[in-house]
């Protein structure tokens, strides 16, 4: 992590706190996580592409004026992956990031049509991310797992396509516990995607589309009613409707909230209008995560750093909220136990006197 990323607002020790807390991540994108130094290798290897090969120039190149741009620079870097070796590379790479941030469990957003429709074969796509899951978790210890999204405004071609692979036993990857919607929500109704979320979720998946990024309240009770959502991407909106947030927390259906990719593709004007703090006042499960890191000039210890400011929290707060990940994840009772007791281990040892 650089010096850039610090929230400067929060103190130094609740960053040296947050940079040794084993945390989990929930809602991270594949593509979008590629570190400035991927992305340009990849842009130097194909020349012909939009995507600086400069890392500095990135900086700009990753300034969106709204979420259509952004989804626009999005689609140049996953032009950018064209071999499955690119795929295990990111994906290896991607994990090595996250074990920095001493990231134990992530389970990470993987859009399969967009690689397989450019041309990558789809066994062999499967075969590198779960080539690079198993190399991750040796080299590092990070458990990664994966959501297969369906890119909405891709049409229902890609519905589709994304519940054949994550449900075909011939191709559905062994890492796989979840299914998603994303991309742009506007024009996008959730209700269409009904009959693709009701064959994952037979074939054992979790629902955990994203909605009210973009759009309204209305798109989460949609998510929530049409595609039995059990985690919301976002769920920004929510803050607008008192009942949906009474509904969410007494369900506990979680939120995924990422607070500063909402300033980065504008759903949200400043951090301090991000309505984290509502969601929490009406006991509804906040969970932490960073989105597109990279392209968002962010990574989760940033995010934890932004959500202890904006809710005013200590580190006993900031654990409590790393804790809500683990337990709003997909990881066996086993596996929560243990990094929640790893969770409360360090942060017992980092307030003892
Ligand atoms: N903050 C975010 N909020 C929402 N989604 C986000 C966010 N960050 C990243 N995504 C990703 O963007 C993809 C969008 C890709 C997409 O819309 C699209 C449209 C038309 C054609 C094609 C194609 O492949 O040809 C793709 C999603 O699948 C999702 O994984
Ligand atoms: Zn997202």
């Amino acid at each position: 992590m650089t010096d850039h990323l610090i929230d400067a607002r929060a103190p130094r020790d609740l960053h040296a706190f947050i940079a040794s807390l084993p945390k989990a991540e929930l809602h991270v994108h594949h593509v979008g996580s590629a570190s400035p130094r991927i992305v340009s290798e990849l842009a130097a290897r194909h020349p012909d592409s939009q995507v600086p090969t400069d890392p500095e120039a990135l900086v700009d190149f990753f300034t969106f004026t709204d979420f259509a741009h952004f989804i626009q620079v999005y689609l140049s870097v996953v032009d950018l992956i064209r071999t499955p070796e690119d795929v295990r590379l990111l994906t290896y790479e991607v994990a090595r990031d996250l074990a920095r941030q001493q990231v134990r469990y992530a389970e990470l957003t993987i859009t399969p049509f967009s690689s397989t429709r450019r041309g990558i074969d789809e066994g062999a796509f499967m075969d590198a991310i779960e080539d690079a899951r198993k190399a991750a978790e040796a080299d590092f210890g990070t458990l990664l797992r994966w959501c297969f999204d369906i890119p909405g405004e891709a049409g229902l071609e890609s519905a589709e396509e994304t519940v054949r692979m994550a449900t075909d036993d011939r191709l559905r990857p062994e890492g796989l516990v979840s299914f998603g919607l994303g991309g742009p929500e506007i024009g996008v109704p959730r209700p269409q995607f009904k009959p693709y979320f009701d064959r994952a979720i037979a074939a054992g998946l979790h629902s955990v589309p994203h909605a009210g990024e973009t759009t309204g309240p209305q798109t989460v009770w949609d998510a929530l009613t049409h595609l039995r959502a059990e985690r919301i991407g976002h769920g920004t909106s929510s803050a607008q409707d008192e009942k949906l947030l009474a509904h969410l927390a007494e369900h506990r259906i979680a939120l995924e909230v990422c607070p500063t990719s909402n300033i980065a593709t504008r759903a949200v004007r400043t951090l301090d209008e991000h309505p984290i703090k509502e969601f929490v006042k009406a006991g509804v499960l906040v969970t932490i995560n960073s989105d597109d890191p990279p392209m968002f000039g962010t990574d989760l210890d940033n995010e934890y750093a932004v959500a202890a400011r904006l809710l005013d929290l200590d580190e006993r707060g900031v654990a409590e909220l790393a804790k809500n990940a683990v337990e709003a994840s997909f990881l066996d009772a086993a596996g929560k136990t243990r990094v929640k007791d790893e969770i409360e281990t360090y942060t017992t040892a980092w307030l003892a006197p």
